[in-house]
């Protein structure tokens, strides 16, 4: 590894814009909170866990990501995971992130949804006082539930709105995205516009170039989750440059789901030369082998970038923030 390269992009003001924070659980949090509520799990060692994580796609990660997430059951649970996840980037010069959760998959095995918002927002907060770290919670449905348990779930989740008004600034969906695509939720999308939150969603992982313009046409996304087959179709490559609507890219997450055979095969850097605002985030680093900073490292030297590329990549990701951020001058 080239520690200067590490340091140089350590030292880069960086955003992390696509993150799930259930994705951040390590084998070894997950064995102790499996402990600490008296949860049997179906691995002897931490171990034994870490070496399943070999996947063929998207579900077969999604299958253990759920099963790891059946640890979380109270406020301290989700506390902990947040504040392990923020104290590890506070030391990658990551100044601000926009934190994912899924509540339906808390919400499916009992757990208040109230439970759940006040660990992660009581982390963030802290977060901002520790390191300065500005933050946000973007809740997700999952797509491969339907359109009414993702109306059931902004239910629940609105009475706790006022509470978390400085963090809960954004709605995405996730989860297996073949055979669910995002006009599945525009109804829901639509709501979520009326009370005024930004708009994201997981499109052009797994699922076509197609998915993308759905999210963007009809779910009036801000920004793309993922968003790399968009390559396939040129017309719509040509509107997200002119619209500068970022891609928020995980490049270990695409090679540990196989969306990519190989680092060097990455259609990032194409991405970015033909103008398109490219960023970078870890996805679920706890299962993809490397949170912001290895994501950074592992496509510059796969991609070859420049310094200058790698500027541009962070800079992208501080002007994508919600505009919200944008407006701030600390
Ligand atoms: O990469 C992802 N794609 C879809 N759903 C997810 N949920 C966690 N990570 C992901
Ligand atoms: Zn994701």
């Amino acid at each position: 590894m080239n520690t200067e390269r590490l340091e140089y992009l350590r030292k880069l003001p960086k955003a992390e814009l696509h993150l799930h924070i259930e994705g951040t659980l390590e084998p070894e949090l997950i064995f102790q909170l499996a402990q600490r509520n008296g949860v049997a799990l179906p691995y002897p060692s931490i171990q034994a866990l870490r070496d399943a994580y070999q996947f063929t796609d998207l579900q077969s990660f999604l299958d253990l990501y759920y099963a790891g997430a059946a640890v979380l059951i109270t406020e301290a649970d989700f506390y902990d995971m947040t504040m392990a996840y923020l104290a590890r980037i506070a030391q990658e010069g990551v100044v601000h992130t926009e934190i994912m959760f899924d509540p339906q998959t808390h919400t499916e095995r009992g757990v208040p949804i109230a439970t759940v918002f006040a660990g992660i927002a009581r982390a963030l907060r802290e977060g901002r006082e520790i390191w300065g770290m500005t933050s946000c919670m973007i809740m997700s449905f999952l797509r491969h539930l339907s359109e009414q348990a993702a109306f059931d779930t902004l239910e629940q989740a609105l009475p706790l709105r006022e509470q978390y008004r400085d963090l809960w600034l954004g709605i995405g969906l996730d989860s297996g995205e073949q055979g669910n695509p995002p006009e599945k939720f525009e109804r829901v999308y639509a709501r979520c516009r009326e009370l005024g939150f930004y708009l994201v969603a997981h499109a052009g992982e797994e699922g076509p170039a197609a998915y993308v313009s759905s999210a963007l046409d009809r779910l009036k996304v801000m920004r793309i989750d993922h968003g790399v087959r968009s390559e396939e179709d040129p017309l719509l490559l040509q509107t997200l440059a002119a619209r500068k609507i970022p891609l928020t890219v995980c490049p270990l997450s695409n090679l540990k789901l196989k969306v990519v055979d190989d680092m060097r095969e990455h259609n990032l850097k194409r991405l970015l030369d033909q103008g398109l605002c490219v960023t970078i985030n870890s996805d679920d680093p706890a299962y993809f082998g490397g949170y912001l900073l290895d994501n950074y490292m592992a496509v510059a030297e796969a991609l070859d970038l420049s310094d200058r590329e790698l500027a541009i990549l962070a800079e992208n990701s501080m002007q994508a923030r919600f505009p919200v951020f944008l407006t701030q001058t600390s």
